[in-house]
């Protein structure tokens, strides 16, 4: 209580002081002023407090717009006797600068860092696993936001990182993130900006030499209306996808002549791309496929997954126009963008992709000359007849369940002692021998038995796993890896593989048919009271207005919604029955 009491005397003690402060302040005033002054503002103000907090923001107000002018000045003065170089993010500089950065020796100046995880690069090929310790990233540290000073060939560089403030509401963020960039600045002292030009094509090239050779994949995050990540890895070999016989090889030489004709496509006044359409079950190789033939022929990817939600028409239409030159353009899930459209009327052109959006991004890519488009879905009777008509999408190629030819192709690829390189697998010598040594001759002819003993089994495997079994290559792959150590066993285990396959599928069609009955069951009840309005109003002599039928159409839209048991519902007796024959172009023979 003693303590209450104290505090607020103490409280008290204050305020009064502050009071006398303020007052004293308006005396101040009045002997520095004119009393005549004074007087004006005081009749003005109607008392003595009033006129020093009057003057008090009088002069806070000075303090700051001198303040401002004065450091307006120094840095008008500053920037005379330096030079700087800004790069934005969405520049694929942003990114190799950083990197240059991020390699700098960090000076003891810097107090403020950013540390972000690394992978080490892994060059073998990304089907080969390893049984060694688990794996860890590397640590790597930058400046961090502000300015920091480094070290160039001796010469003091000052590098500054800038980062937006984002706002706080939802859609504060969303348009700052498209309009507001982070940023560096690297700057110097002097009038010569040949140390700041050389910084940055040091960064170019060091990062042109890290490319060499390895595939380089853009992707971005919703919101973005640029490439914000890009991860560079070993291209995928080629060989380790498996297609139907020669498909790898007509799409290879489709896309090789393409990339040779842009004379001939500009003397016919063709627009010079092309564009592919990939359809098939989830899990048949289709992005595989795409990034393998991007490392085969050198390119690049930029995958935009229209499935997420958070990409508008506009933000498409940027992207597709700023990407990276030699990519290949990945539109991922076409059929999923189209069909949240639909489900989604309010948010149409907001947060959602359009079916009129995509079209002109299409049409409208002129910044990359011989673009090279593909698009994916697992839906393709879903899709808009404009969306792949030739000129938009020339190739429609059907990514099937496995036929014979790569049931044998994934079973020699996880069984066989060597990659179809030719290069030995680690894991099937006996004896403690480093790949690169020359291996023993009696190792040899083991391994040879060995491999000749998997083809056998890859024969047995075809009599029992065929493609009316309906089986992707993502499910084979899965069950080799298993079995891999157990070629012996393996066909034992198929019996056992299908089963679980039948079982599956028949979990996902149960699904898939109580919920097709149970929109059906919505459908009817809301058209019966729909009908029952109808009669109602008639019966009240209203007039009755043409009914749109939206909702008919939103409900179309959701019920379309994709699963993976439309390709097990419609292969049930058999995926050629659904499909039919199809030639190497996916048309039906
Ligand atoms: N034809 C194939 N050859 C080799 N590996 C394959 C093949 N098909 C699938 N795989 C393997 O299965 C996994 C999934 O493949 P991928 O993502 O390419 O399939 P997808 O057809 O693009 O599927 P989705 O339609 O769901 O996107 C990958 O690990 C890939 O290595």
């Amino acid at each position: 209580m003693e303590t209450l009491v104290t505090t607020t005397g103490t409280l008290l003690n204050s305020a009064a002081d502050v009071f006398d402060q303020v007052v004293s302040a308006a005396s101040q005033f009045e002997s520095t002023l004119s009393p005549a002054a004074m007087s004006v503002v005081k009749g003005f103000m109607g008392n003595d407090v009033l006129s020093a907090g009057f003057f008090l923001m009088i002069i806070g107000s000075s303090y700051t717009f001198f303040k401002d002018m004065i450091v307006g000045y120094y840095q008008e003065v500053q920037s005379w006797f330096y030079v700087s170089i800004v790069v934005q993010d969405g520049d694929q500089l942003y990114n190799w600068l950083s990197d240059w950065i991020s390699e700098r020796p960090l000076t003891k100046s810097i107090r403020h860092l950013s540390a972000k995880t690394v992978w080490p690069e892994n060059d073998d090929d990304l089907d080969y696993f390893d049984d060694g310790e688990e794996e860890r990233p590397k640590l790597v540290y930058a400046p961090g936001s502000g300015t920091h000073v480094l070290y160039h060939m001796g010469y003091k560089v000052s590098v500054s990182r800038e980062t937006p403030d984002q706002g706080t509401s939802n859609e504060d963020s969303e348009q700052n993130r498209i309009l507001k960039k982070d940023s560096i600045t690297i700057s110097t002292v002097g009038w010569d900006m040949s140390l700041l030009k050389m910084i940055v094509q040091d960064a170019m090239d060091k990062s042109y030499k890290k490319r060499a050779g390895k595939t380089t994949i853009y992707s971005t995050q919703p919101f973005d209306n640029y490439w914000s990540n890009a991860e560079t890895r070993a291209p995928r070999a080629f060989h380790s996808v498996i297609l139907a016989k020669g498909l790898k090889e007509e799409l290879l030489s489709d896309i090789t002549m393409f990339r040779k004709s842009a004379r001939w496509y500009h003397d016919r006044g063709i627009p010079y791309r092309r564009g592919y359409l990939l359809h098939g079950p989830p899990g048949t190789g289709k992005t595989s496929f795409i990034v393998a033939l991007a490392g085969h022929l050198r390119m690049n990817v930029c995958i935009v997954n229209l499935g997420i939600s958070g990409f508008n028409d506009k933000q498409l239409n940027q992207l597709l126009n700023s990407a990276p030159r030699n990519s290949i353009l990945l539109m991922e899930d076409v059929d999923a963008a189209l069909v949240k459209r639909k489900a989604g009327k309010d948010q149409e052109g907001e947060n959602n992709v359009t079916l009129s959006g995509i079209l002109n991004s299409l049409d409208g890519i002129t910044a990359q000359e011989g673009s090279v488009v593909f698009m994916t879905t697992n839906h393709i009777r879903k899709l808009a007849p404009a969306l792949i008509r030739p000129g938009r999408c020339d190739r429609k190629l059907l990514f099937d369940y496995a036929d014979e030819h790569q049931i044998r192709g994934m079973c020699l690829k996880f069984l066989l002692s060597r990659s179809a390189s030719g290069q030995l697998t680690k894991d099937r010598l006996t004896k403690d021998e480093t790949l690169s040594e020359e291996v023993d001759p009696e190792e040899q002819a083991r391994m040879d038995i060995y491999d000749a003993h998997v083809h056998e089994v890859a024969e047995q495997i075809c009599q029992k796993i065929t493609h009316k079994d309906s089986v992707t290559t993502a499910q084979l792959q899965a069950f080799f890896m298993l079995h891999r150590e157990s070629p012996d066993t393996i066909v034992d285990a198929i019996p056992g593989f299908l089963k679980e396959l039948a079982r599956e599928r028949a979990a996902l069609s149960t699904k898939k048919r109580l919920r097709r009955q149970r929109e059906e069951r919505m459908k009817a009840r809301k058209e019966a009271e729909k009908k029952k309005e109808k009669e109602a109003k008639i019966a009240a002599g209203e007039t009755m207005e043409a009914n749109g039928d939206e909702d008919d159409e939103d409900e179309e839209a959701t019920s379309e919604c994709n699963t993976d048991s439309d390709y097990y519902e419609e292969a049930e007796g058999g995926s050629a029955s659904v499909f039919g024959a199809k030639n190497i172009n996916g048309e039906a023979r």
